[in-house]
């Protein structure tokens, strides 16, 4: 294991930010924290790289005591926190050789990885320009640059697509699959789930401080699926078709709106085949047709009853 926590407890006055958590991270994940804004993700990150101070609970760091080696592990980790941390009056590649030397590299072996990471990152190109003249997004993207510049073996990613144009947000994440190939880890926090989704190799979701579901993308959504829902709009709606549809195996549930049928399937019922030939042989003709799979919103939704798009919108 990269990580451990053990019961960790962070509060601030009367606040429980973070809420007797534990989980561990494997070599070579990417592990992602989802929740809404105020779940305490940001607060988890910066109580277990030290930030600041536990209340209560054990980290450990490839392999070893954060209380004990916490310098020593700190020069293995690359942080980008979720507020830009960059000099707006450095150049980009001022700003990245500032942070290699904060990590003790000099000379040729600076110079090779301020270029490796600005390359990375797409912004070699603008190594020369002043970082205030950057947009949000290549921001961002520097900000990635100098976490990595002295080639951690863990990266923490705290909300890193927040507020960005779109091409440097699908920069973001297939950078974030690019390191997981070349062997880091990495964790990443989100309150959006499609990203999650889309880079996770292990999830925990967290809401009010605690964790509420961990595992992967499959077994979260398997955990919360009980019935699949097709939903098929037909050019007209034939008497015969509802009785022909629930005879179809697996079938629990046919209704009816306008041309609109909605069928509930039990979970991996595989009967899509079944469905569409029963429709086809009452003479109807099918005009669209939606399956629909859960998704990490939907476990999000039957674990506490709210959406996450909910919650990130009422903040
Ligand atoms: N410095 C602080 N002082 C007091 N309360 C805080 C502080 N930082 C966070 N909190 C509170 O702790 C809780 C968890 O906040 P945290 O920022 O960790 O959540 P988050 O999941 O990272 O959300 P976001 O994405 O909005 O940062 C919230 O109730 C927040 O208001």
């Amino acid at each position: 294991m990269i990580l451990e926590v053990k019961n960790l407890i962070k509060r601030y006055g009367e606040t429980l930010a973070v809420d007797n958590i534990s989980f561990s991270v494997r070599e070579g994940e990417i592990f992602g924290l989802l929740g809404p804004n105020g779940a305490g993700k940001t607060t988890a990150i910066n109580t277990i790289i030290g930030i600041n101070t536990a209340d209560k609970g054990d980290i450990t760091i490839f392999g070893k005591d954060m209380k004990k080696s916490a310098s020593e592990i700190k020069s293995d980790i690359g942080i980008v926190p979720q507020d830009i941390a960059i000099y707006p009056d450095l150049t980009a590649y001022e700003n990245v050789e500032f942070f290699g030397r904060l990590y003790d590299l000099k000379g040729a072996l600076l110079k090779e990885r301020v270029e490796e990471v600005l390359k990375f990152t797409g912004l070699i190109e603008r190594r020369k320009q002043q970082a205030r003249k950057f947009s949000g997004g290549m921001k961002r993207r520097l900000n990635i640059a100098c976490a990595l510049v002295h080639n951690p073996k863990l990266i923490i990613m705290d909300e890193p697509t927040v507020g960005i144009d779109p091409q440097s947000r699908n920069h973001i994440l297939e950078s974030v699959k690019k390191m997981r190939k070349d062997g880091s880890t990495i964790i990443y926090t989100s309150h959006y789930m499609e990203e999650v989704e889309e880079l996770c190799t292990d999830i925990a979701i967290m809401d009010h401080g605690k964790i509420i579901a961990r595992g992967s993308k499959e077994e979260l959504k398997a955990f919360v699926a009980v019935e699949e829902r097709t939903v098929i709009e037909l050019d007209a709606i034939n008497y015969t078709v509802a009785e022909r549809i629930k005879k179809v195996e697996n079938v629990v549930d046919c209704s009816i709106a306008g041309n609109t049928i909605t069928i509930i399937s039990k979970k991996g019922s595989n009967n899509l085949s079944d469905l569409i030939q029963s429709i086809l042989s009452s003479d109807s003709q099918i005009i669209s047709l939606a399956s629909e799979k859960p998704d990490l919103e939907t476990v999000f939704l039957t674990l506490t009853g709210r959406t996450l798009r909910d919650e990130v919108a009422a903040v």
